[in-house]
Parts: structure tokens; C-alpha cells; sequence
């Protein structure tokens, strides 16, 4: 079964205790920008994000120069926002 898109209200809750993140695509992900000191720490980030998506079997998708990674956390199986991509951010927020 698919998993849930977030309500509206639920989606509201989770970004209270995402200070970082912003809504996007007209609430069917979010989205942060990071900046690192070079293109080390930026892969070096990345590299811990991959390790802890391919553990949580969700995936973000990502966008990278040099030091800047740019990432967007949607839930393809459920066409939006679900609780899998509230779950990656608060662990990608651990890594910095
Ligand atoms: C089969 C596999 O579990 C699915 O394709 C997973 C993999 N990673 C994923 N990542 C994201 N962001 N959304 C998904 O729906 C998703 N589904």
C-alpha cells in the first residue's frame, strides 16, 4: 500500500520542528540549502545523507556546486509530503 501524503495540518506541525526546511512545490516537498567551507565537506555531507537515505530506503533528490548541496525531500510513492521525508530531514539536520 502506498504510504500517506501529510495533511495540511500534520504538515504544519512538522515544519515547526523544521526551523531549516521550507515548504515547496505548493506543499508537496521541502527543501533546504546547505553551504560548506569546499567541494570536500559538500561530497563529505552528501556521502552521510546517501548512507542514511540508503538505510531509510528514501531517497532525496539533490542538487550540488561546489560547496553548495541543495536538497528537496518528497515521497514518490505518495505523490507529496509524507512522514519519510520529516523522518530524512530531522536526520540530515543531525549531520551539520
Ligand atoms: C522500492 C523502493 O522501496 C521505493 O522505490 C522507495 C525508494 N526511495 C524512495 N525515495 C523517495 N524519496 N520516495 C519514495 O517513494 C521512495 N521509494
Amino acid at each position: 500500500m502506498a504510504i500517506a501524503q501529510l495533511t495540511a495540518d500534520e504538515r504544519a506541525a512538522a515544519m515547526e520542528a523544521l526551523p531549516h526546511w521550507s515548504v515547496s512545490r505548493e506543499g508537496l516537498a521541502i527543501e533546504r540549502k546547505f553551504e560548506f567551507g569546499d567541494f570536500v565537506e559538500a561530497f563529505g555531507f552528501m556521502t552521510r545523507t546517501a548512507i542514511l537515505a540508503e538505510k531509510a530506503d528514501h531517497h532525496p533528490e539533490w542538487f550540488n556546486v561546489y560547496n553548495k548541496v541543495e536538497i528537496t525531500l518528497t515521497t514518490h510513492d505518495a505523490g507529496g509530503l509524507s512522514k519519510r521525508d520529516v523522518a530524512l530531514a530531522k536526520q540530515i539536520d543531525e549531520l551539520v
